[in-house]
């Protein structure tokens, strides 16, 4: 290795490699596929029936979605034609810039104590304070949604103990900066040096073990704050929680900052100051409409440009925990570095600490992650996925790019640095109007600045906006894993989140901020694919349901809807999913189980979470509903984890939407009976298989990937079962569609 002294001090602090073998074997393979969908085309459009009525209309139904499928694959396949990856060197950063390293504003958003509970938080913002990082140049700003006292003192708590965590994290070079992760994993990451130095861990872990019992006692009796906190209490008060009710959603703007990294009032057990660390629950009120999480964003913007500035900003989902201690410094290097200047964001991924073995729903975010969003970069760069994402202030205020490339060093001079003369309740004084239920009233704040409105997937809109500023962005997936989230642990939580998802990217591509519209000029065209191909989540849903289903109807009319050749098979199973990912699958490491859940997961997200995205962009466009940030439940209860953690799918609470799962499956079980009765009793097995083999074989297929639904449906009695009246209807339901299919002329 060069030593760093030896760097001239242009040498770069980053790298972009391009995937050699990599990308001309996936080149070949996307050409392949596609020229196999064009085959089958042709073929669809040259032998459409002359025969009956119902023939030709299963042959064009199958026909027109499989133009979309042939369509949605081109789409998807935008990412994978040019993978680039970044690697960085911290070691020239601090060579070169450690003295002039930037302030970076950390925005943990939180929304809801009883949802996120205040520990979860509080193991957020320790990560985060602890980072590797010059501390007294990092601001943690806490937005709470929820404007929980409990929060607000579980933050006094994250202070307090940080004095500790702090120089432990330093002295013992952790990785893992979350004292709850840690604490569950140090026996195996670091055994060695368990033995050395049990006693400080051991400490440490005790008061980690109080402040967690207090946050909790706190919870459960609302009781009163311990001794050595009350001081603190006393002197910052509850000055603004006197003015909150009971209600988050009716109350003026809590801003407390309690600690200024800068005063040096507060700082750690080895005497090095702590960062600043700022409250804030904006103003809310029943008259006006609060935005979920972007307005949140945008008071924080506000709020942090009157205390901090920092030029960088990284924002956090409240289960985010910095798993990697050197993010920052990752990140830096690519928006230090002065190739770049025209990087507007660096975006980690998001990466889970509760994944189970076989990847239980199936969750396709990890092969995403590794293709998608990775294979964005040659592109332009990566969506913002709403969490670990390290910004330029100025490209998430939404200046228009100018290119100058000093930008960052000026900034440096400015931000971080409180105006002494200025005491912090001044300070909290003047940046409470920034929070203001009506501060945003005729400005161009959600429209041209900071986060936008209009959408529930704020991120997904404000990187797509930034990108068409002129900025670029970077997908940078270090080896040790930057940040670790929580994932859904039961069918609901994952279902109501796709729901979220599909929604709000599909309502951004009816919107003006089609990609393909809005993106003409200012991005390229693989870009605007990439993006659309997720954007395209919930119509897809119709389309694959209406295939499976008339596939299956038809099979038990015993109408044909394939030909009868095998190239067919290898086309039905790359649509239904069947074949979909299996190579990123392999790279990404999932078990053969975990594949086969990934295809069920596909199929599950579809059908619910994709349909009823699909059916709310439409009545919202028709000016029907509203749509509403639900937010990810995070916590759980001790059956439902132990569920997850044996790998049992949950159903429960059994919400009214898993009718539509029930009927689906339902309706493929009764086809699938309904054929085999028929050629029992007609006996006449051959001719039907021969004329209907991939129909059956598809039909077959559906029904073994989701054997775990049928047993929810008809069989489990625990409490992660599917409950009797989805059942109920399901079995209604189907059992009226075949038989009106039955009876069709
Ligand atoms: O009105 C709200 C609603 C949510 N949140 C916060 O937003 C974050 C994300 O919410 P979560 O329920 O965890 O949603 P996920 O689906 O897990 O979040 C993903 O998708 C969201 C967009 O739908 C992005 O905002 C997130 O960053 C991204 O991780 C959480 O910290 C919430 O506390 C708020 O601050 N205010
Ligand atoms: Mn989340």
């Amino acid at each position: 290795m060069v030593s760093c002294l030896d760097e001239k001090d242009d040498s770069p602090l980053f790298e972009a490699k391009p995937a050699g073998r990599e990308r001309s074997c996936r080149r070949l393979a996307i050409g392949s596929t596609i020229l196999g969908i064009l085959l089958i085309l042709v073929y669809r459009w040259t032998h459409i029936p002359t025969g009956g009525k119902l023939e030709r209309f299963v042959w064009i139904g199958m026909f027109i979605s499989e133009i979309w499928f042939g369509f949605y694959y081109v789409l998807t396949q935008a990412c994978c034609w040019n993978p680039l990856y970044y690697s960085t060197f911290k070691d020239r950063l601090s060579h070169r810039f450690e003295k002039e390293l930037p302030a970076i504003d950390i925005f943990v958003c939180t929304a809801d104590s009883i949802m996120e509970p205040p520990i979860l938080v509080v193991n957020t913002i320790l990560s985060a304070m602890a980072m590797d990082y010059p501390q007294q140049k990092l601001a943690i700003f806490l937005s709470d949604d929820g404007a929980s006292k409990l929060m607000f003192y579980g933050l006094l708590e994250a202070i307090e103990f940080s004095k500790q965590w702090i120089p432990f994290c330093k002295e013992f070079s952790i990785q893992q900066r979350s004292p709850s992760a840690y604490f569950s994993t140090i026996s195996v990451e670091n055994a060695g040096l368990m033995d050395t130095n049990n006693d400080e861990i051991t400490a440490i872990r005790k008061m980690y073990k109080e402040m967690e019992e207090r946050i909790q006692n706190a919870e459960n009796k609302n009781n009163t704050h311990p001794n050595h906190l009350l001081s603190l209490l006393q002197r910052k008060g509850f000055v603004d929680w006197k003015f909150v009710s009971s209600n988050p959603n009716d109350h003026r703007t809590v801003l407390q900052i309690l600690n200024d990294g800068r005063e040096l009032e507060q700082v750690d057990d080895q005497g090095s100051s702590l960062p600043t660390v700022v409250y804030l629950a904006r103003e809310k009120s029943p008259n006006h409409f609060h935005n979920f999480k972007a307005g949140a964003l945008n008071a924080l913007i506000r709020v942090s440009s009157g205390i901090t500035n920092a030029p960088i900003i990284l924002t956090l989902d409240c289960d985010m925990t910095v798993n990697n201690s050197e993010i920052a410094r990752e990140a830096l290097c690519i928006l230090m570095d002065k190739t770049g200047d025209d990087v507007g964001y660096v975006q980690f991924p998001q990466n889970f600490r509760n994944t189970t073995k076989n990847n239980i729903y199936g969750d396709f975010i990890d092969i995403s992650s590794k293709f998608d969003l990775q294979g964005m970069n040659a592109l332009g760069g990566p969506l913002y996925i709403g969490t670990g994402c390290f910004f330029r202030r100025c490209s998430i205020i939404g200046k228009k790019y100018v290119g100058d490339s000093s930008d960052l060093l000026q900034w440096r001079k400015e931000g971080g640095i409180v105006n002494t003369d200025e005491r912090i309740s001044m300070l909290e004084q003047k940046s409470r109007v920034y929070a203001s239920c009506t501060y945003e009233q005729n400005t161009l704040w959600g429209k041209e600045m900071g986060v936008k409105y209009g959408v529930i997937v704020e991120d997904a809109l404000t990187g797509l906006s930034i990108q068409c500023n002129g900025w670029k962005s970077v997908w940078l997936s270090p080896e040790r894993k930057g940040l670790m989230g929580i994932a859904p642990i039961t069918l609901t939580q994952i279902l109501v989140q796709r729901k979220r998802w599909s929604e709000g990217w599909f309502q951004i591509f009816l919107s003006r901020y089609n990609p393909f519209l809005y993106g003409n000029g200012k991005i390229g065209i693989l870009l605007q694919m990439a993006y659309s191909s997720y954007y395209l989540w919930a119509p897809f849903s119709v389309v694959f349901l209406f295939y499976v289903l008339l596939s299956s109807f038809a099979l038990l009319k015993g109408v044909a809807a394939f030909p009868q050749y095998l190239v067919d098979t290898i086309w039905l199973c790359d649509e239904l999913g069947l074949l979909d990912s299996f190579d990123g699958a392999i790279v990404t490491g999932e078990t053969l189980i975990g594949y086969w859940n990934i295809q069920r997961g596909w199929i599950i997200m579809r059908v619910v979470s994709f349909l009823f995205g699909f059916i709310d962009t439409i009545l919202i466009k028709l000016g029907i509903t509203n749509s509403a940030f639900v937010v990810t439940v995070k916590t759980t209860d001790e059956y439902v984890l132990e569920r997850y953690e044996k790998e049992v799918m949950d159903f429960s609470p059994s919400p009214p939407m898993l009718n539509i799962l029930g009927i689906f499956v339902t309706i493929e079980l009764f086809c699938f009976i309904g054929v085999i009765v028929k050629m029992m009793m007609m006996r006449c097995t051959t001719i039907i298989l021969e004329r209907l083999f991939l129909q059956f074989v598809m039909n077959g297929m559906m029904i073994a990937v989701n054997l775990p639904i049928y047993n929810a449906l008809f069989f489990r009695r625990d409490g992660g079962s599917i409950s009797f009246s989805v059942t109920l209807n399901s079995l209604i339901f189907a059992m009226f569609s075949c038989l009106l299919v039955m009876f069709l002329q």
